[in-house]
């Protein structure tokens, strides 16, 4: 007889160990099209930073260097002080459709991960898949299938199946874009609440000033490309933030400074 396989552990509820990026004179282009030339910027353990710039700036194509999905032509991205590759269990994604599986129900669909990873035994993944959908505000939905969720319901199932794998890192790319004004800012706050508890160190890309102020510690704005980091701010809006936080004359001051900012970017001629 085979000697059992050591299964991978189990991940918890509990803080994952929060990752560090950092991404160092890092060279990007398409086919005949530069998106960035000596680009660097690091993301500390347990910091919520936030990449707002103007359409096709590159952010999409930043969160794709930062998982290891593309290759820079020069420069490293480095996570946790290794090269980074998209296998590496600290890595979770939240993308702006929430690619659930049609047929599975909430439960199945973020038992899927812990599934393919191998975590635990089926009723461990279970115990784990209803204790996160707990955390996301859906434990009463386990059962459902998607087409009886709503999008701002199916999205919390998304961040669900990956919280579930405990992260390290926790790249967003625009997650609440597709839904509406009321829906979005719940989502806000909930991701909020589900950090403070848990700590990952998230990477999320947004368009929309008030999504980035409202979350972020630090916001690193994108300049038009080829181009790199235009400005930086630290946003020191006191925490917990919550609907008063938007109401604050900080935030309105914030506001000015990065609409100013990306307005400044906009105008300026594309470079040759
Ligand atoms: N596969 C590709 N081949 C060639 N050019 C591409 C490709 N993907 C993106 N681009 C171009 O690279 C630039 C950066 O694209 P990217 O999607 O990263 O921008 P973005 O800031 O995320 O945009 P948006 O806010 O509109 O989503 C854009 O000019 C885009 O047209």
């Amino acid at each position: 007889m085979l000697p059992a396989q050591p299964k991978a552990p189990m991940p918890t509820l509990a803080a994952a160990q929060p990752s560090q990026f950092a991404v160092e004179n890092v060279d990007f282009a398409y086919p005949g099209h530069a998106v960035f030339r000596g680009l660097s910027l690091r993301a500390q353990p347990g910091e919520f930073l936030v990449l707002l710039g103007p359409s096709g700036c590159g952010k999409t194509t930043l969160l794709n260097l930062l998982a290891g999905f593309m290759a820079p032509a020069s420069g490293r991205v480095l996570l946790d002080d290794s090269p980074v590759r998209p296998e590496h269990p600290a890595l979770g994604y939240v993308f702006q459709s929430p690619q659930l599986f049609p047929w599975l129900s909430a439960l199945e669909n973020v038992r899927f991960g812990l599934r393919m990873a191998g975590r635990g035994s089926e009723a461990e993944q279970r115990a784990l898949a209803i204790e996160h959908l707990a955390l996301v505000g859906l434990a009463d939905a386990a059962d459902k299938l998607p087409h009886q969720l709503s999008g701002g319901m199916q999205q919390r199932v998304a961040l669900a199946r990956t919280l579930a794998l405990q992260p390290g890192v926790l790249l967003m790319d625009e997650p609440f874009a597709a839904l509406d004004a009321i829906t979005r800012i719940k989502l806000n706050e909930e991701t909020l609440r589900i950090w403070s508890q848990l700590r990952q160190t998230v990477v999320f890309i947004t368009h929309d000033i008030d999504e980035a102020l409202f979350l972020a510690d630090r916001i690193l704005v994108l300049a038009p490309a080829p181009g790199g980091i235009a400005a930086e701010f630290d946003i020191a809006l006191p925490r917990p933030r919550a609907a008063a936080t938007r109401q604050l004359a900080q935030f309105a001051h914030y506001r000015q400074q990065v609409s100013a900012c990306i307005a400044d970017l906009q105008l300026q001629p594309l470079a040759a």
